[in-house]
């Protein structure tokens, strides 16, 4: 296993100032943990709560998770072990709140490079329908699971849709082909089983010949390459190349026309297409957390896809996400968000489809409508394109990056730098330093915002947990507060808290493993497992000593815990 991430070498955990009270916590009497709910859960006694030493780096500096070394324990209380690694190295007022997605390609999806990855702060990892079979799909899947399960990590995982959209066949298994200045190209609708000679392309659109007319533009990855169409024969249709380029397998096509993009029979494509609907059903039956809907035209293909997988899946809850990446997205873009439980501004697509110049007033307007609407975004495409070919971003890459941690969206993504680039690992690493580096910036500076959060409560319940949120994440900033502590059934009063994007982290406890994951996409919070209870005084009582017992709270830390069942706020100190 790579072991560059310096989260591998497991610091030592602070120091108690009397190091012989380590092992014996001076637990106040209403603090101690109530025996009998422990005891169904915990092998060992209740004492041996706050006696678990810390794992020692083994003699080749693996970091051995704290989980692994006391299972027991871990039956009551589990985080992520990247989370804890990092808790415990960086304090937890320095954890990073920005989360982060990998996709998940060639270069990543063995189990030594996907758990490179976890290890080195990947919160969720994407995998892409476009491209793979489903049989690679399904071992990706799987994996993750394994590594979730076997070294105490929680990474969610996204299946991310086709969609409609008109792409390059595969050229014939060559990894990519060069297209010169004047060269003249065909692309063909003509069916092929077989490599097609050079310099034709299939194109995956039946449509495709009958859309364009001699004058159009060709983009091929939003201008990475450009084509004129100068005449159509049948399914053939002769292009002369005017921007050089390389044509990647499965590239994406644009059709241009006077300045705008041609919308003909393409428009009437449906979102979900029946080769989606068929990786929908292959993405339920494997459990992934989130299903991203490329191409999203309106909310009624959200609440359509919403509506199957609760029919589909009974108990499992699947995060709909939505990915703006067109004209007819923006057009309805706060129904969108409304209606669905995520998005993704898709630049990558929405640069081919709007002109780039447009791209990032578009991306602030939805990270802050997201954020209105309660909504998790990411931001996703070309943070570090060039780290596909080179270990060091450019600095116009840093500043992009920097730019979206600073409008605080709730996570980054990288696409082709991990799925298929030379350094997956210090892409990821780029993403994690550089966004701690700027929520810092961000935090000395108490760059507080001005954004008034409007209401998004749809009953009085939900507004008086609203209003809860709000007054917590505020008095979490005057008071200086270390924490905040939620305990959390389904996950809305953890993102309600989330979306307030408070000084201090967020430890969002709940029973439900699938929430756990599903909190994995929004910023600032740290989610943790947690065995059942409705009681909260023994919720804070076990919260404080498995804490604790695990160095990652220690006693006088001043922390908030609210509690979406009670609706209650308390602020008190670690005992
Ligand atoms: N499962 C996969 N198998 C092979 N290549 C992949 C896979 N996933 C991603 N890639 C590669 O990584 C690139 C970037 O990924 P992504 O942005 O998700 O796709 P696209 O470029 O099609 O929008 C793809 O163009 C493709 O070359
Ligand atoms: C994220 C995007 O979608 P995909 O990678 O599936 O094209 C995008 O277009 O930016
Ligand atoms: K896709
Ligand atoms: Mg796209």
């Amino acid at each position: 296993m790579a072991t560059t991430a310096r989260s591998l070498h497991l610091p030592t955990p602070p120091k108690p100032s009397n190091p012989s009270s380590h092992h014996r916590l001076p637990v106040p009497s209403h603090f101690r943990p109530r025996p009998q709910r422990l005891v169904r859960r915990l092998a060992a006694s209740s004492s041996d709560l706050t006696s678990f030493p810390d794992p020692a780096p083994t003699p080749n500096g693996v970091y051995v998770p704290w989980a692994a070394a006391h299972p027991a324990a871990a039956a009551a209380i589990d985080v992520d072990a990247a989370t804890e690694a990092e808790l415990r190295e960086n304090g937890f007022r320095s954890t990073r709140r920005t989360k982060l997605v990998c996709t998940i390609g060639p270069t990543t999806c063995g189990a030594a490079e996907l758990e490179a990855l976890a290890v080195g702060g990947m919160n969720v990892a994407r995998v892409n329908m476009c491209h793979g079979d489903r049989e690679w799909h399904r071992g990706v899947i799987r994996a993750v699971r394994r590594l979730n399960d076997e070294k105490g990590f929680a990474v969610a995982v996204m299946m991310d849709t086709e969609g409609s959209e008109i792409h390059m066949g595969d050229l014939g298994g060559a990894p990519s082909a060069k297209a010169e200045d004047g060269e003249v190209w065909t692309f063909s609708v003509r069916s092929s089983d077989t490599s097609l000679p050079d310099r034709i392309i299939h194109v995956n659109y039946d449509g495709f010949a009958e859309d364009v007319k001699a004058g159009d533009e060709l983009f091929v990855d939003g201008g990475m390459a450009r084509f004129e169409v100068i005449e159509k024969l049948g399914p053939d249709v002769k292009c002369r190349c005017t921007d050089p380029g390389l044509l990647l397998p499965r590239a994406n096509l644009t059709i241009w026309r006077d300045g705008s993009v041609v919308r003909e029979r393409n428009a009437m494509l449906p979102t979900i297409s029946s080769k989606d609907w068929i990786d929908i059903d292959f993405g339920i039956a494997e459990g992934v957390d989130f299903i991203a809907v490329s191409f999203v035209k309106s909310a009624e293909v959200i609440n359509h896809l919403k509506s199957y997988i609760t029919a589909r899946s009974r108990g499992s809850d699947i995060g709909v996400i939505a990915k703006i990446e067109s004209i007819d997205a923006l057009k309805n873009l706060e129904e969108i968000i409304r209606a669905s439980d995520g998005v993704i501004v898709a630049r990558g697509d929405l640069g081919a489809q709007i002109p780039l110049e447009q791209v990032p007033s578009i991306q602030q307007k939805i990270v802050r409508m997201c954020r209105q609407l309660n909504k998790p975004v990411i931001v996703a495409s070309q943070l570090l394109e060039s780290m596909i070919e080179y270990p060091t971003p450019t600095r116009a890459e840093v500043a992009d990056v920097s730019e979206a941690v600073r409008q605080r969206a709730d996570a980054l993504m990288l696409s082709g730098e991990s799925a298929m680039g030379r350094y997956p690992e210090k892409a990821l690493g780029v993403l994690r330093s550089v966004s701690l580096r700027i929520e810092k910036w961000w935090r000395e500076e108490k760059r507080h915002e001005a954004l008034e959060l409007q209401d998004v409560s749809s009953s009085f319940s939900d507004k008086i947990s609203e209003e809860i949120c709000n007054s917590a994440a505020k008095m979490a900033n005057n008071l200086g507060v270390d924490a905040v502590f939620v305990y959390t059934k389904d996950g809305h009063m953890a993102s309600l808290l989330s979306r307030c994007r408070p000084d201090c982290p967020i430890f969002a406890f709940t029973s439900s493993t699938s929430v756990r994951r599903r909190l994995n996409l929004q910023w600032g919070l740290i989610p943790f497992w947690l065995s059942d209870s409705d009681d909260m005084e023994s919720n804070l009582n076990r919260t404080f000593s498995l804490l604790k017992a695990r160095g990652m709270v220690q006693s006088g830390d001043l922390v908030i815990a609210l509690s979406d069942m009670l609706q209650s706020i308390q602020v008190m100190n670690v005992p």
